[in-house]
């Protein structure tokens, strides 16, 4: 075999191929502020939906291969709350949800982000938590959903329901973060 595709398939080993899924999606934080700043919600829709596709591809690579550890289960969810907190301050500045609700999860992220680097194992993400990032994902995306794609009506409906599922996102913020601090068992390793 070539020495260079070799070399290569020796760098690309599993685990680093799960981090630089990783950590392109707290890269991608960045293009995705600059193209909301622009309005260009079309390209941002694109960008955040391929950062959708590397949270879910990395922690389907370590499920598959067995690659999970402690410094990916903290780098996950931290890839997460960089990427989503830029977007979410940017649905205040349009007054599309209020100060105090962002400013709640905001806290609530750091909170965990410091109640998870004192964890050797990492604290892995619970089922409520990746529901509530979901939900996070979600509702950005139909809040921001661009205008040229649809009428007024659709539009209307699909701001609506993403302001709904922005209300869930605050719910089950809050609530994770309950459950991780009161009731730890309730952490699945995936
Ligand atoms: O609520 P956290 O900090 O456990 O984050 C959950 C992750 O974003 C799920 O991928």
């Amino acid at each position: 075999m070539n020495k260079r595709i070799m070399n290569a398939k020796r760098f690309m080993t599993w685990p680093r191929i799960i981090n630089g899924l990783t950590i392109s999606r707290i890269l991608l934080g960045l293009p995705i502020i600059i193209t909301l700043k622009n309005y260009n919600n079309e390209v941002f829709i694109f960008l955040i939906l391929i950062a959708g596709l590397t949270d879910y591809l990395d922690g389907y690579f370590a499920r598959k291969y067995d690659h999970k550890s402690a410094f990916g289960a903290k780098l996950d969810p931290l890839a997460d709350k960089i990427l989503l907190i830029g977007p979410m301050i940017w649905l205040v500045h349009e007054n599309l949800v209020p100060l105090w609700a962002i400013w709640l999860i905001i806290s609530r992220e750091l909170l965990i982000t410091c109640w998870r680097s004192g964890k050797t194992s990492g604290g892995p993400a619970s089922i409520q938590a990746k529901y509530k990032t979901t939900f996070q994902f979600a509702s950005i995306i139909l809040l921001l959903w661009p205008k040229k794609w649809g009428t007024i009506y659709t539009i209307n409906i699909i701001n609506k329901i993403g302001y709904f599922s922005f209300w869930i996102a605050l719910f089950l913020t809050l609530s994770s973060a309950i459950n991780y601090i009161f009731n730890q068992k309730e952490a699945h390793q995936n």
